[in-house]
């Protein structure tokens, strides 16, 4: 697997990979590089013959008060699993590559970038679409492929490649978890014994609610009770619990449609997000 590190570089690298002919997929990540990770790759290698990965921490997603310069960066155990997962190359360029002095553009997707997960983290979306519209550029890949447990991205993502007629197929991958439930993260990394034990109260919480408003529950009376589930469990803040159309994310107060049940929380210093389906019964 081949590391590289510059735009001219990568293009005569893909360049390489086209002249043998099939499809180039994309797997985008930030890297600290964990099994949901995998999966991306793993899939990735069943829909297309070139696989690439990008590890990019990218600046302009993080907002001032975050976690960007904790963010875990380990690239040669990363660049380790990526080459035995599969990986043709691996894209990984410094941030003045990424972000050469005097860029002044931004790739910004409205409306559904705005709610949950826009509105807790202001310009976050940005950040993510812009990076993600180079990363596209850069690579020109057949098909990329995002976990769904960045479910609200993932739309951001398909809204921005519609949009812009950008000619690559998005692809989503369903969120791989620990034993106990717990969506697997790079940001689990931060949690204590004691926090991630008490973590697995939000996928439980998430589960319990989805099967109650697909069973008929109430949507407002069984948010309040997740609430106050992942309250007890030791969560604080919740900055939402939410259902939202699977689509554009807009909130719903009954179930008539598909729709995912989302919620981000804090527990201790560590933001933690999950989602689930939520089907109407026919
Ligand atoms: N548990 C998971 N299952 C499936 N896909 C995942 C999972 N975790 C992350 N991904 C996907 O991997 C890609 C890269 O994500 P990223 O590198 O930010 O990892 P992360 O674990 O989500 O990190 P963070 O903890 O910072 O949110 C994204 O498309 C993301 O949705
Ligand atoms: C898609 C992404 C790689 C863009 O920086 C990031 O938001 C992530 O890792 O989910
Ligand atoms: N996986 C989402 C990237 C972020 O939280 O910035």
């Amino acid at each position: 697997m081949q590391i590289i590190r510059e735009i001219k570089a990568l293009r005569e690298a893909v360049a390489g990979l086209r002249a043998a002919g099939g499809k180039v997929a994309l797997v985008p990540t930030m890297g600290a590089l964990h099994a949901g990770h995998l999966a991306l790759i793993a899939e990735a290698r069943t829909r297309a013959d070139h696989v690439v990965a990008s590890i990019f921490v990218n600046p302009r997603q993080f907002g001032a008060s975050e976690d960007l310069s904790t963010y875990p960066r380990r690239e040669a155990a990363d660049a380790r699993m990526l080459e035995e997962g599969g990986c043709a190359l691996l894209w990984a360029p410094p941030v003045d590559v990424m972000y050469p002095q005097g860029n002044a553009t931004t790739v910004s997707v409205s409306g559904v970038s705005e709610t949950l997960e826009g509105a807790s983290r202001p310009g976050h979306f940005d950040g993510v679409a812009t990076v993600v519209a180079k990363l596209f550029t850069q690579v020109a890949p057949d098909i990329a492929l995002f976990g769904e447990k960045d479910w609200q991205q993932l739309a951001v993502i398909r809204r921005m490649a519609a949009d812009l007629d950008l000619p690559v197929e998005i692809s989503g991958v369903p969120t791989q978890r620990d034993a106990d439930g717990l969506a697997l993260s790079s940001r689990n990394a931060y949690l204590s014994a004691d926090e991630r034990r008490a973590a697995r109260a939000l996928p439980r919480a998430l589960g319990d609610a989805a099967r109650a408003i697909e069973g008929g529950a109430e949507v407002a009376a069984t948010l309040a009770a997740a609430t106050e589930r992942l309250t007890d469990a030791g969560f604080g803040p919740i900055d939402y619990i939410t259902l939202a159309d699977a689509a554009t994310l807009s909130a719903m107060d009954r179930l008539d449609r598909p729709a995912r049940l989302l919620a981000a929380a804090r527990m201790g210093t560590t933001r933690l997000i999950d989602n689930v389906a939520v089907m109407p019964q026919s």
